[in-house]
């Protein structure tokens, strides 16, 4: 028969008392209460102990009887009174009684005789009476001295001394049921631990000690029953969002690209746009596209040299043979400071850095755009930003690294390219992914960066680039609707949500 650690223990210790009450079986083993009630039942299962039930009435003190133990019934705290004054008003009395305990006084102590009752002057006096004086220990009070003392006491032992209905009245004390558990062992229990039971110590756990020391041998492992139902544990976890960039970057860096990181989320005009050949009159430029910091207004431009190639640029077309825009470039507007409005503004600034050629880089950044808050919309969103720079790029490279893109990041199964504009990009492209649910999703843009611009920031190799939305996937990798969630306090979702890749 195969009985577990905690049964045997148990059943040791029944063996050693025949029968008990369950509190004291716990004492015993000095297991826990729901460990020894479920051996119980174990036992029992295989016919070595037998569980007794029995259900007793009971009375139990109520907190108004506590008190009364403590501070005297009512009518003995009236009664002092009278003895000490011989006769009171009702008024009188409350000095010791509460506005509740002064209502049923008169009556009381009339019917115990221990006062006389007469109006005076519209007022009722009460006077003691020789049985006042004499007045000693009643039933009621030795039942509440008991119940105080024992706090539920058998019904049958509080009726010898008075009805229950009695105590209740007064608030005393309270009926109730209470089961009392014994536990006996049967004979076939006995029969087994005759032949003696071998408690080896139960361990759940396989340590390098154990194995070491050879002690595996001795112990018993505890059996789990994998498929109980158990309470659901929460470990500390990465915010399910935080979860889904990680997984993207890690994709990014296995595919070969370098991390462009920035500390800040505050751009100059600068770097989030006229490096990237956007001219100052750009209606993208304008309060409705993009937000500007209040304070600080303005930050600093990059050295001279660099701004006045990217002036050139603007004004003239530089040395690319390009026109330019054909206006006059304003300096104090390059400098005004802005949250970061697309992730492109760090290639800019990487490619102002020095790259490697050729090279791959990306950057994961929160941007920010005006817009109206709803379930397909936010005001901040995450962009994959990046590009791949090389002496021979061509257009038809962009096309498929976009493609292995969507299909990598995305799991799209088609994609679709169509003819785009973008400031800084000629040719410029917009890709749609195919996603199995979602259908046709728009994934982002991309380009060759213009001359204008690349050259302007000392580069002097083609640069495909792209920027990717990645908000629209992940709410369908986390499995939700609303986007806003992505950034919810909700307990419930940030426990559960799951990310399916
Ligand atoms: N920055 C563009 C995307 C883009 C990046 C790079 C090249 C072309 C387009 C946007 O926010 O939509």
């Amino acid at each position: 028969m195969e009985l577990s650690y905690q049964e045997k223990l148990t059943l040791i210790k029944l063996g050693e008392t025949k029968r008990v009450k369950f509190e004291e079986l716990v004492e015993r083993t000095g297991l826990d209460q729901v460990a020894v009630m479920r051996s119980v039942l174990g036992l029992q299962a295989k016919g070595l102990a037998k569980l007794h039930e029995r259900s007793e009435k009971v009375v139990k003190i109520t907190e108004t009887g506590r008190r009364y133990a403590q501070i005297g019934l009512p009518e003995w705290r009236a009664l002092k009174l009278l003895r000490e004054r011989g006769k009171v008003t009702l008024d009188d009395l409350k000095e010791v009684l509460s506005e509740d305990e002064l209502k049923p006084i008169v009556g009381l102590l009339r019917r115990e005789g221990w006062a006389s009752v007469r109006k005076e002057e519209g007022k009722l006096i009460l006077e003691i009476t020789d049985k006042g004086r004499e007045a000693g220990e009643r039933v009621i009070d030795r039942a509440l001295k008991l119940l105080a003392e024992k706090e539920t006491v058998p019904l049958s032992e509080i009726e010898k001394l008075i009805p229950v209905k009695e105590l209740k009245r007064r608030k005393i004390a309270e009926e109730d049921t209470v089961t009392e558990r014994e536990v006996e062992i049967t004979p076939a229990g006995e029969e087994l631990m005759k032949k003696g039971i071998e408690l080896k110590r139960e361990v759940s756990v396989l340590t390098p000690e154990l194995i070491k020391s050879g002690k595996w041998k001795e112990v018993e492992f505890r059996k789990f029953d994998i498929k109980a139902p158990v309470r659901r544990f929460y470990p500390g976890k990465k915010q399910p969002y935080r979860a889904f960039l990680d997984k993207i970057r890690r994709r990014l860096i296995e595919m070969g690209f370098i991390e462009m990181v920035s500390e800040s989320m505050i751009e100059t005009q600068f770097w989030n746009f006229d490096a990237l050949f956007q001219p100052q009159n750009h209606p993208a430029r304008e309060w409705t596209d993009t937000y500007q910091l209040r304070y600080p207004k303005s930050g600093y431009l990059p050295v001279e040299e660099l701004v006045a190639r990217v002036k050139a640029a603007h004004e003239h077309g530089g040395d690319t043979g390009s026109r330019g825009w054909g206006y006059v470039w304003s300096p104090e507007r390059a400098m005004l400071l802005m949250p970061r409005a697309h992730g492109t503004a760090l290639s800019g600034r990487q490619l102002a850095k020095g790259v490697e050629i050729p090279g791959k880089y990306f950057t994961i950044q929160r941007v920010f755009r005006p817009d109206v808050l709803d379930r397909t919309h936010l005001i901040e969103f995450n962009q994959v930003d990046g590009f791949v720079v090389g002496e021979d790029l061509t257009f038809r490279h962009l096309l498929g690294i976009l493609k292995r893109f969507a299909v990598e990041i995305a799991g799209a199964k088609k994609v679709k390219f169509l003819p785009d504009y973008y400031p800084f990009t000629e040719p410029s492209v917009q890709m749609s992914a195919y996603h199995p649910e979602l259908g046709w999703v728009e994934f982002g843009g991309a380009g060759i960066f213009r001359e204008e611009m690349t050259k302007a920031l000392g580069i002097d190799a083609p640069v495909i680039a792209w920027g990717i939305g990645i908000d629209r996937l992940a709410m369908f990798k986390l499995g939700i609707d609303d986007i806003r969630y992505l950034f919810s306090y909700d307990l419930r979702w940030l426990r559960e949500a799951r990310l399916v890749w």
